[in-house]
């Protein structure tokens, strides 16, 4: 391809969503959450409906702006399957994250900006230590987390508050990503106000509407996450049994 569209992954701007992804990897990996490959991040542009997605099999605290891909929304998002989308940026020699039907499936179910995906070890322990949900409450820094509360005057769904339950749904992990799609697609459609979901002995995938919501989940649950299995190991419950 000639034209491979490199203005797409080419800006200035720290923010843009092909600086944000190199970026935040990089810091990532520094908290062990996207180690030899594993993890990455997908990001929409909501100005030009453009999705931007890390390769694959890539050192993903390494990666530059022009190694990512960039698929084209369309309209209502409804053609966000990975074997129908448009990549209208294709870096030569690589190939598109394995997370792409994951990604998009996110994108398509839940209209959200940004997910993120590590193999945080709190993430995977906690996997192991929770049945079909990771439940945790009195905790302060839940109040960082969004509920499923509509608030009229606000006129946006408030977060949770201290003595709230935070859940967040855990699906087993499969031999390969694309065959996750089924199961995660199930959360997106029973839990529409979860913004995350465990995936067993392998990491998170964590979502919001922007990628700052979205960062600010996934740092909040991670330490929620070890915090649990520090009180799992002390014989502490998690959730606060009501007297
Ligand atoms: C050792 S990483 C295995 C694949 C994976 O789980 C992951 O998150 C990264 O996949 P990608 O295709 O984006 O490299
Ligand atoms: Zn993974």
């Amino acid at each position: 391809m000639s034209n491979n569209h490199d203005e797409l992954v080419t800006s200035g701007d720290p923010m843009h969503p092909a600086n944000l992804i190199c970026s935040l990897c990089a810091k990532f990996y520094e908290k062990d959450w996207c180690l030899g490959t594993g993890g990455g991040i997908s990001i929409k542009d909501p100005h030009t409906n453009h999705y931007f997605i890390a390769p694959s099999g890539v050192q993903k605290e390494l990666m530059r702006p022009t190694d990512l891909f960039v698929v084209e929304g369309t309209d209502n998002n409804k053609e966000l399957n990975v074997d129908d989308v448009t990549f209208v940026r294709k870096p030569p020699g690589l190939k598109p994250s394995d997370c792409t039907p994951l990604f998009l499936t996110c994108f398509k179910e839940l209209d959200v900006g940004a997910v993120i995906h590590t193999h945080s070890s709190n993430a995977v322990l906690a996997s192991l230590l929770y049945d079909d949900f990771f439940e945790i409450s009195h905790i302060e820094q839940i109040k960082a987390m969004p509920s499923d509360k509509w608030d009229p005057v606000a006129n946006k769904y408030i977060n949770l508050l201290f003595q709230d339950t935070l859940r967040i749904p855990i699906i087993d992990n499969k031999n390969f990503e694309y065959e996750l799609t089924d199961d995660l697609l199930e959360v997106c459609k029973k839990h529409p106000h979860s913004c995350a979901v465990l995936v067993r002995r392998h990491g998170i995938f964590v979502w919001g509407s922007t990628i700052a919501k979205a960062k600010i989940y996934n740092e909040s649950i991670d330490y929620l996450l070890g915090l649990a299995i520090q009180m799992r190991q002390l014989g502490l419950p998690t959730v606060k049994p009501s007297i």
